[in-house]
């Protein structure tokens, strides 16, 4: 089993879903099960984009639960969206959200972190189906509240469902080829490390806009998870980093 992880970027538009959908498809030829994890489509602009969710009302100010039932939404859009277009692509598929996820959270709404995950669902979805479409960047708390995992916090979703589920590794598509020595949209003549440690990954994520959350980095260091990330539009290897 894998992780795919696809964030707001590679969910952004129909024709880069496309990508999505081919990259799904080559996982399931070399993989017997895919759990893929979704961000919300877009960036700030995008309708249902994390941003724009945010900025419904500032009475969400007033309230943090109301905030996060909100911007939860934007992850079941792109769930839903992406479910909807591989069936159309022929592949079977199948979402697992809120409650039926086995996320528990605990912590503050807006920034929550994961307590538990109960796999029995998502395994019980195997049997019928080889791949299973969560919505990153949220969970349920003890009182069934959805609560948030803070921003970038899909990256964590998939790690830790990772561990949880002992798959193989996590793969992230960006829209940079790999990681690279620095943020290449901040920095000119980076170039892309094509292997690279756990413990050296995470001083390249103190930055503004850092390639995957550093919570998210932070556990698969704790449960020693490799990770492979690569470009959404192209076909050249990407970076492993591993334990
Ligand atoms: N060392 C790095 N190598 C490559 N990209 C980096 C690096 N540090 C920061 N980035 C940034 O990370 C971005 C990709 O992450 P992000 O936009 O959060 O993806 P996603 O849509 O999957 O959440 C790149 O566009 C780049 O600007
Ligand atoms: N959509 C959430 C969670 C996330 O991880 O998004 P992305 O994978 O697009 O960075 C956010 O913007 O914070």
């Amino acid at each position: 089993m894998i992780i795919q992880k696809f964030g707001g970027v590679a969910m952004k538009d129909e024709q880069m879903r496309l990508k999505c959908i081919n990259h799904i498809n080559d996982g399931l030829k070399e993989y017997d099960r895919i759990v893929i994890v979704v961000s919300a489509i877009g960036r700030f602009g995008d309708p249902y984009s994390t941003d724009s969710l945010l900025n419904l009302t500032d009475a969400f100010a007033s309230s943090t639960a109301a905030s996060d039932l909100a911007v939860s939404c934007g992850e079941l859009i792109s769930a839903a969206v992406l479910s909807a277009e591989l069936a159309r692509a022929g592949v079977a598929n199948m979402i697992l959200h809120g409650i039926q996820a086995g996320i528990t959270t605990a912590g503050e709404f807006g920034d929550g972190t994961i307590a538990h995950i109960n796999t029995t669902p998502i395994l019980n979805s195997f049997e019928s189906t080889r791949c299973v479409i969560i919505p990153g960047f949220q969970g349920v708390d003890d009182n069934n509240n959805v609560m948030t995992l803070g921003r970038g916090g899909s990256d964590l979703t998939a790690i830790a469902l990772a561990a949880a589920l002992h798959a193989s590794h996590v793969e992230f598509f960006k829209d940079v080829p790999g990681v690279m020595t620095n943020d290449p949209h901040l920095v000119e003549n980076c170039h892309k490390l094509d292997l690279l440690k756990l413990d050296d990954f995470i001083h390249l994520l103190d930055c503004d806009r850092p390639i995957i959350q550093k919570r998210a980095a932070l556990h698969a260091i704790k449960k020693a998870i490799p990770l492979y990330i690569r470009g959404i539009a192209s076909t050249e290897s990407g970076t492993w980093i591993t334990p």
